[in-house]
């Protein structure tokens, strides 16, 4: 049969405590909200006795979440624990979490006290905090590197003065899912009265192991994981509530022993609002909730995803309310990506022009990290209100800068095979290309409109240039567009268009005289 496994969620408390991840009162009541929707079953809110924010943020989270439990964090001793039920106290469902380290290290050095005191310690405090609340959690901190011996009387002990819940932090990340499976086994094997309590773990990501360990700790038959979302907390993170719960949602054939109340659908929202308030993205690559997690830009992958999702996906994006998945066309990306992404465009490409475009697109790719609907748009844009190319642009090389003549030197191929080059200086470096161009057509221009719009974001934006051009006195404003990563060359490209359809028109009409 299968068991609940509870979420106890820390990025109020163990996540705010990483540096530049505070959170104000009104930021916490606002990602309780959000953690009450995905379905949390603890939210532990903070600190009380840490800052009097923080004992608000408490508060004000027991005061408007219905559903979670709410814990409060205290130091094992009576001053802490008063306090925190204080601020716990209006919750449905309050928790007092009271902690001692336990390891020989933290006893010694940090806490200055035997193995004994400590024992007393945390009686006493269990044993007080239960005299205020029913529901009462105690973390050895510093479990991993804790006598195993030590770590299964104190269990025994605390379990005794009443804890109901008893939690296993890797407080340092340094444990190994072999060896926590371990750790979690004996605990349930050896301290008598352990069924009296649930067994929680908390890990940290100090080796990149948390999630690991968390469900190694799952499997060994620990019913209750502290995480966070995203992953944040103190120094590499705690486990992700995302990664532990999709993991088990995935892998259902594996873990058909235990499930969550999360309604993984709102992961994606929750990830989300945590990293407005924080500042802080989480990076492309992360798990889940990453911008590239249901990403592919490899011809082979996208190809394989156009086939057959399942291909290269194990979960959808939208389990997780994710917007959806995304196939990035960049260097890596193939024809059928390609293809089908212009087709959802609205464009149908004969066979010979879907092949130009593509070449111009894998030339665009190889300079642009990403290429956007827009970059696709201008590229068959371009081609499809193709005019004759009298002259195209072989090479652009521009000389500008403060106290430098802006000069260009243009370098144009001729429809009749030749390349002509010439240069000139202007007034700035777009003005310089353009008078440059107009020596070697030998035909004079007068620029009416310029403008340039970035038609896609980023700093590798393709830029857009779009002129309009009188040229030889005609009366006649011609207009012209051109692309590229470089605003110089799309003006260039641009004024080469106006100049090919002026030049296309002027021939247009000369045949046509020629035959009146
Ligand atoms: C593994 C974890 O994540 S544990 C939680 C860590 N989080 C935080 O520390 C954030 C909130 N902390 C704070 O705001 C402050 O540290 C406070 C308010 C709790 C305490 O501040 P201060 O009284 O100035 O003490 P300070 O933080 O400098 O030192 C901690 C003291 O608590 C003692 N202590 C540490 N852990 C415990 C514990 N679990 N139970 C009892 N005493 C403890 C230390 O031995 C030290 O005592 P000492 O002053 O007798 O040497
Ligand atoms: C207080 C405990 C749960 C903790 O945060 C840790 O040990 O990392």
């Amino acid at each position: 049969m299968s068991e609940k496994l509870i979420i106890f969620d820390t990025t109020l408390r163990d996540g705010e405590q990483a540096p530049g991840f505070s959170m104000n009162v009104d930021e916490k009541v606002k990602m309780a909200i959000q953690l009450e929707k995905l379905g949390v079953d603890v939210i532990e809110a903070g600190f009380p006795i840490s800052s009097p924010g923080d004992f608000e943020a408490v508060k004000r989270v027991a005061e408007t979440v219905k559903n979670p439990a709410v814990a409060g964090l205290c130091r094992a001793n009576r001053k802490d624990i008063e306090v925190g039920w204080e601020a716990l106290k209006e919750a449905k469902r309050p928790r007092i979490h009271t902690f001692i380290a336990t390891s020989d290290i933290h006893m010694k050095y940090k806490l200055k006290k035997d193995p004994d005191e400590v024992i007393e310690i945390a009686r006493d405090a269990v044993k007080f905090a239960r005299n205020l609340c029913d529901d009462v959690e105690f973390s050895a901190e510093d479990a991993t590197r804790t006598n195993l011996d030590f770590l299964c009387k104190i269990v025994e002990v605390v379990i005794d003065a009443g804890a109901t819940t008893v939690n296993i932090p890797d407080t340092v990340g340094y444990t190994v899912p072999m060896e926590f499976e371990k750790i979690i086994s004996t605990l349930l094997n050896k301290v008598p009265n352990i069924d009296k309590a649930i067994i929680s773990v908390h890990c940290h990501n100090d080796l990149g192991l948390a999630v690991a360990n968390s469900i190694a700790a799952v499997a060994a038959g620990a019913r209750q994981v502290e995480c966070t979302i995203n992953g944040i907390g103190e120094r590499a993170g705690n486990a992700s509530l995302e990664e532990i719960v999709m993991a088990l949602n995935v892998r259902k054939d594996e873990f058909n022993y235990v499930h969550t109340d999360i309604n993984t659908k709102e992961i994606y929202r929750t990830s989300r609002l945590l990293t407005s308030i924080t500042g802080v993205d989480v990076q492309p690559n992360k798990a889940i909730v990453g911008k590239n997690a249901f990403a592919h830009e490899a011809g082979i992958h996208q190809d394989g995803v156009l086939k057959e999702r399942t291909t290269y996906e194990i979960m959808t994006p939208e389990s997780v309310g994710f917007p959806s998945n995304k196939l990035v066309l960049g260097k890596h990306s193939g024809r059928h990506a390609f293809m089908e992404r212009l087709r959802s465009l609205g464009y149908e490409l004969s066979r010979e022009q879907l092949e130009i475009a593509f070449a111009k697109f894998k030339e665009l790719a190889d300079k642009k990290k990403e290429v956007y609907d827009e970059d696709l748009e201008a590229i068959v844009e371009n081609q499809m209100s193709k005019v004759k190319e009298y002259y195209s642009l072989e090479n652009l090389t521009i000389v500008s800068g403060v106290n430098a003549i802006p000069t260009a030197t243009v370098e144009l191929l001729k429809d009749d095979g030749n390349v002509i080059v010439d240069a000139s200086i202007g007034d700035g470096p777009v003005d310089a290309a353009f008078k440059a161009i107009e020596r070697i057509a030998g035909i004079q221009g007068r620029l009416k409109k310029y403008r340039i719009n970035a038609v896609t974001a980023g700093k590798d934006a393709q830029g857009e240039v779009v002129v309009s051009v009188e040229f030889e006195d005609s009366g006649v404003e011609i207009t012209g567009k051109g692309y590229s990563t470089d605003i110089v060359v799309a003006s260039a490209r641009a004024y080469l268009h106006a100049l090919n359809r002026y030049m296309s028109r002027k021939g247009n009409k000369k045949m046509l005289s020629d035959t009146v």
